[in-house]
């Protein structure tokens, strides 16, 4: 083992071939033309039909913390790097240009999340963190959005810190899972570093703690104005739900008897039993709390069954994006300067047609009906291209190019906006309550075909014909060259 140093920076949040890679540049002096990289995933999480991008706030502070720190040189040297490029690494900083989607965009395999232009070392060294962030931040900020989309106007909170992967990944998470439509979280320091509402009831611990349940409830009573009592520790319906009912009764105006917590049994049948209880009690506005390994799943069937449950509280399945543990973005160069000074396109073939690169510097379009007001589906083009300007725009499959329509009477919205503009940060990062709304808003332009969670219709991402002439006429170019070659 090596010896241990100071955690004290985050540039060395990366994989050791991206310090490998930029050595070489360095050497051979290309560290410094100018690349251009793009972040996309290929398969919808979950089946879903969209998925809703986040992460960006978490990308700006990371780019602007990015420094390497005397501990990271020295740990470097240690690995035996060459003492020259250290001193190189030293007074690197991002100076580079970013265009993102925001957070809160509804997005789509098979399109640029993030565009990434800056010297090639750069593009090279962030590539880990960057990819590291997406893909956890937009595969829960997806989970959430399914989840809540089954909860639909009930409330919706995320209580799944214990069962996360480690503690980034619970604050992050929680506020991912807000963008996706959740009205709060369990989490204390998520809700002081992002403002989220934070609740909370207690646990099976406090009633075993004075082992006398009724007893348990009135000492939380005592201390407590919002009361909501977790009634399944013994009996749910012969002694938590009564007992509950007891200490409200007693304490009256004292309290604000916000309702019980079901975390056990069959919630169907407990929660349609409870409320008839709390009903006839005198208690009509006393709301019925769920959990326990709830999922859109769960959620779906306890509706079907007439759960009379109001608030939902999520925790594992969520904040592990059970059913999928990864996104699989990836990073991808689209572009390089050549010996001349020119950005040249760049491609990665490969024998599946749907993961060949689309080359070149483009822009990713939503394109709406005017007369409907939703998305008629996405559309790539090349950076000069002006898709507002045509009227009639054609949309066709990127593989399947027979799959085709022409569209009228459109508005064409660019997704992404530009966030770091050589090195300065020239975006201004919204408030949270401000990117939930904003994944709401961008949910109405989408017909329920491809919102529904079970075989959702597939979104159309298609590539303008200029893209895709580009594409094709670079692929044709690399076979030719290899052929020739090998003479
Ligand atoms: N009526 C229902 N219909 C469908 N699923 C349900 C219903 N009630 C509860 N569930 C779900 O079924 C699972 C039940 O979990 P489990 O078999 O571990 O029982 P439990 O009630 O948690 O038991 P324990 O007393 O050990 O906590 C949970 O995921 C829960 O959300
Ligand atoms: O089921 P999840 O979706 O993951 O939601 C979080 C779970 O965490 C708590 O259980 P735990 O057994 O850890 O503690 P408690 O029941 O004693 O509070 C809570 O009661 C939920 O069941
Ligand atoms: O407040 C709760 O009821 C809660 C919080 C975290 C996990 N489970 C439950």
């Amino acid at each position: 083992m090596n010896q241990v140093y100071r955690d004290d920076s985050v540039a060395l949040h990366t994989d050791r071939y991206q310090l490998n890679m930029g050595e070489v540049y360095w050497a051979d002096n290309v560290h410094n033309r100018r690349a251009v990289f793009e972040v996309f995933f290929r398969k919808m999480p979950f089946g879903n039909g969209y998925a809703i991008f986040a992460g960006l706030e978490r990308v700006v502070r990371y780019l602007q913390q990015f420094r390497f720190s005397d501990t990271d040189l020295a740990y470097l040297e240690e690995e035996g790097y060459n003492e020259d490029y250290l001193d190189f690494l030293r007074t690197l900083r991002f100076t580079g240009t970013i265009r993102s989607m925001r957070e809160g965009e509804l997005a789509f395999a098979g399109e640029p999340l993030m565009r990434i232009e800056a010297p090639l070392i750069q593009c090279q060294l962030i590539e880990t963190a960057i990819l590291n962030i997406v893909n956890y931040q937009t595969l829960i900020a997806t989970k959430a959005s399914r989840i809540k989309h089954m909860i639909g106007s009930d409330t919706a909170l995320e209580f799944g810190t214990r069962r996360a992967q480690e503690m980034d990944a619970a604050v992050w998470g929680a506020r991912a899972a807000v963008i996706g439509g959740f009205d709060g979280t369990a989490n204390v320091r998520a809700g002081k570093m992002f403002g989220i509402p934070i609740a909370g009831t207690h646990a099976h611990a406090m009633v075993q703690a004075y082992r006398d349940e009724y007893e348990a409830f009135r000492k939380y009573a005592g201390t407590h104005k919002n009361c909501v009592f977790l009634v399944d520790t013994y009996d749910t319906l012969r002694s938590g739900v009564p007992n509950a009912i007891r200490v409200a009764r007693e304490f009256g105006d004292r309290i604000n008897f916000v309702g019980i917590r079901l975390d056990s049994g069959d919630l169907a049948y407990l929660s349609k039993k409870a409320r008839e209880m709390l009903d006839e009690a005198g208690f009509p506005n006393a709301k019925i709390i769920a959990s326990n390994d709830l999922d859109e799943h769960t959620i779906l069937n306890l509706k079907a069954q007439g759960a009379k449950i109001d608030v939902w509280g999520i925790g594992t399945r969520l904040i592990t994006a059970w059913d999928q543990p990864a996104l699989g973005a990836v990073y991808k160069m689209v572009a390089i300067e050549d010996e001349n000074g020119r950005m040249a396109d760049t491609i990665k073939i490969s024998s599946n047609p749907e993961k060949i690169t689309t080359p070149g510097l483009k822009k990713v379009y939503r394109i709406i009906n005017r007369r409907s007001g939703k998305a008629e589906g996405d559309y790539i083009a090349l950076e000069h291209e002006k898709p507002q300007d045509e009227e009639r725009l054609k949309m066709f499959h990127p593989v399947h190019t027979h799959i085709m329509k022409f569209v009228t009477n459109f508005e064409a919205r660019e997704l992404h906006h530009t966030i770091f503009e050589d090195g300065k940060l020239v975006y201004e990062l919204p408030p949270l309550d401000e990117i939930r709304r904003f994944a709401a808003d961008n949910l109405e332009l989408l017909w329920d075909e491809y919102k529904r969670t079970l075989n959702p219709a597939e979104y159309p991402v298609d590539l303008s014909q200029a893209c895709w002439d580009n594409k094709m006429a670079i692929i044709r170019k690399v076979r030719e060259d290899i052929e020739q070659k090998r003479g």
